[in-house]
């Protein structure tokens, strides 16, 4: 049978990532990194699809030898995991940020339009907006706020399934807890195979990181808005998860900059970072007691999951739960494009949204 040629296209706020896989081989993978300026012109998506096409054509990869697209998905209503056909319904609601602005939005309108042009079927794996959390955990204090959650599910599911396929056991047969420290954390509760809790990033739940507030006393936040600080929640949502965390802090977003820092001898860094791990260990204890303290392993993954540092004080207050086992900076691409696979080859079937 021919090895499929998949176009996977991963948008993020500050690059754009495109692969071509041939079966289960990556052909290339290529980040393209952009300037402010760049990307703060009439029409960032439209800019961005010309250079997919540019990459293409200069890897020798036309666009027309293409035989499906992966595209990562944005921010969407509560869905369940697997598959999706990207349809004119969930590109309009993408378009219209009916569930929130997020830089992945774009990558489902640019991967819809190229299928449109050149015939092409286009899908998404775990979308942000995968939502598997059980009832219970849906309930807040108040009666008309319900929970529903956006976080890194393509990432944290990959590695659960890689570690479950490491020891020879099925993702299903499992009880994990994956933590995805990176610009934003997510920690996930994996119940044989739902996520049935995790932290909605974008909504100032779970710990802080380098660049969100995470959680903070409501009263606070409150007070911010009485006293104007903030003229509507688009510019308030825009300083709480983009600007806090260690840009608000420290000045930076990178967890180099502040492990160098750190190294010499700058004690504000060290207090910021570790109590960074602080948080991060105390929602995965959170999770402990989701899962009723039935736990196979916690698996640490995102960028900021190379550093050793972080993730040592992570483990020194964890490892008492479950084996700890590092999975360090994310394979979305991969995911993407064997999450598509899965469904030419009629191993899964297409979801429609
Ligand atoms: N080797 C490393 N040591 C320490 N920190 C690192 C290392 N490599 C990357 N990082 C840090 O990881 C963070 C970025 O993580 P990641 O790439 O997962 O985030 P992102 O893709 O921007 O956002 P998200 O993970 O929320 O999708 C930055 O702070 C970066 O400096
Ligand atoms: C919505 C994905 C998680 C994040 O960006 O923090």
């Amino acid at each position: 049978m021919k090895e499929q040629n998949v176009l996977v296209l991963n948008l993020g706020s500050t690059s754009t990532k495109i692969a071509i896989y041939q079966g289960q081989n990556p052909l290339f993978v290529e980040t393209l990194r952009h300037t402010a300026e760049e990307l703060a012109c009439d029409d960032p998506i439209g800019f961005r699809e010309k250079k997919v096409m540019e990459i293409l054509e200069e890897k020798g990869h036309p666009i027309e030898k293409v035989d499906a697209i992966a595209a990562r998905g944005g921010l969407l209503r509560p869905i369940e995991s697997g598959t999706y056909e990207i349809n004119e319904r969930m590109v309009e609601d993408l378009k219209s940020e009916r569930y929130g602005s997020h830089a992945s939005n774009g990558t489902g309108i640019i991967g819809y339009e190229l299928g449109q042009k050149y015939n092409i079927p286009v899908y998404t794996v775990n979308p942000t907006s995968v939502d598997e959390l059980d009832e219970i955990a849906r309930v807040t204090g108040r009666p008309e706020v319900r929970r529903h959650v956006n976080w890194h599910a393509l990432n944290q599911k990959a590695v659960a399934i890689s570690y479950a396929e490491s020891i020879g056991k099925k993702y299903e047969e499992l009880n994990l807890i994956v933590a995805h420290i990176g610009g934003g954390t997510t920690i996930g509760a994996h119940a044989k195979g739902r996520t049935v809790e995790v932290n909605s990033a974008l909504e100032g739940e779970g710990p802080f990181t380098v660049e969100r507030a995470g959680r903070l006393p409501y009263s606070a936040l409150a007070n911010s808005f009485l006293n104007d600080t903030y003229d509507n929640m688009e510019s308030f949502q825009k300083v709480m998860n983009g600007k806090s965390g260690a840009v608000a802090h420290l000045g930076t977003n990178s967890g180099i900059e502040i492990g160098k820092r750190i190294e010499a001898g700058d004690a504000k860094a060290a207090l910021f970072y570790e109590a960074m791990a602080y948080q991060i260990s105390r929602d995965i204890g959170a999770a402990v007691a989701t899962l009723s303290g039935k736990v196979d392993a916690v698996l640490l993954t995102g960028g900021l999951a190379y550093d050793k540092r972080l993730t040592n004080w992570i483990k020194d207050r964890v490892d008492f739960v479950a084996p700890v086992v590092i999975y360090p900076g994310e394979n979305e691409m991969e995911a993407l494009a064997f999450g598509v696979l899965r469904v030419l080859e009629g191993q899964e079937k297409a979801k429609q949204y």
